[in-house]
């Protein structure tokens, strides 16, 4: 049996009088790919804060490999890249390596020497994405989908368990996107590497991933893909708008 390590027991969140999240329960276990689905302003950067630990809940539980969040002490752990990481113009002053690097912070704290096979190492996590070629090249200079993938370097460079991404497609094209969760794939796989990834591309994505929660204030669904896979489109407009369109 594969360890739980997310678990949220009747979690609930506001922002001074806006209700967004009510009653969620829900466990990721080691190993699973996630895909979060849920329209515009259902919660689910909320969601992701919340296990984060940026914001406490009102109501609930929320643990970390077991522990609950607020004593949760091994952040490295935890590999998060967000939806704006892919904003950088192409006068940013910083390669690629060095934005990988910097990553390394996260383990070895801010101030402390960098170790001796940091240079190997951004290579080794930079290969693992796909953009060994790209270690001298400013960060600015690269497309989105590039970008993307640096940031995912970074934050893989800590070796985390778990990597959660909020929408990391945005601005990506279609053919680079399929590239793009195919790395995540391979990650998933290959590495162990628990993914959680809010996300719109449902049909794209949807060969990839193991599990599926729909979110709207409340969890509406969650399991797994084959049994999201037989649910009604009406019932998921019930749930979440038009917001997911299932392509058959
Ligand atoms: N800092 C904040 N203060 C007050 N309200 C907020 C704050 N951040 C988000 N909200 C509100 O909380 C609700 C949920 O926002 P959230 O960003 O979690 O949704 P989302 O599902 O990630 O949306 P999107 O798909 O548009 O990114 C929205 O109504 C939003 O306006």
């Amino acid at each position: 049996m594969s360890e739980t390590i997310i678990e949220m027991k009747n979690v609930s969140f506001q922002y001074e009088y806006t209700q967004v999240l009510n009653d969620i329960s829900f466990q990721v276990k080691e190993g699973d790919f996630l895909a979060i689905l849920g329209p515009n302003g259902s919660g689910k950067s909320t969601l992701l804060k919340l296990l984060l630990g940026i914001i406490k809940p009102m109501a609930g539980e929320i643990k970390l490999f077991g522990q609950p969040n607020d004593s949760f002490r091994e952040r490295e752990w935890i590999g998060y890249v967000s939806q704006k990481s892919n904003a950088f113009n192409s006068g940013f002053p910083a390669t690629v390596e060095e934005v990988v690097k910097s990553g390394l912070s996260k383990k070895v704290g801010l101030f402390k020497r960098m170790p001796k096979d940091a240079k190997e190492r951004v290579h080794q996590t930079l290969k693992s994405v796909g953009m060994e070629k790209f270690s001298d090249r400013n960060i600015g200079q690269l497309s989105g989908g590039q970008q993307q993938r640096v940031f995912i370097a970074r934050a893989l460079i800590s070796e985390p368990k778990v990597l959660i991404l909020d929408e990391p497609t945005v601005g990506i094209d279609h053919e680079n996107v399929q590239s793009f969760y195919d790395m995540l794939a391979t990650l998933n796989k290959e590495q162990n590497i628990t993914i959680i990834l809010v996300t719109h591309d449902v049909d794209t994505v949807s060969n990839r991933i193991s599990h599926v929660a729909c979110l709207n204030q409340t969890i509406h669904f969650h399991g797994y893909k084959e049994d999201f896979d037989s649910i009604s489109q009406e019932q998921l407009d019930k749930w979440q708008g038009h917001a997911v369109r299932k392509i058959h």
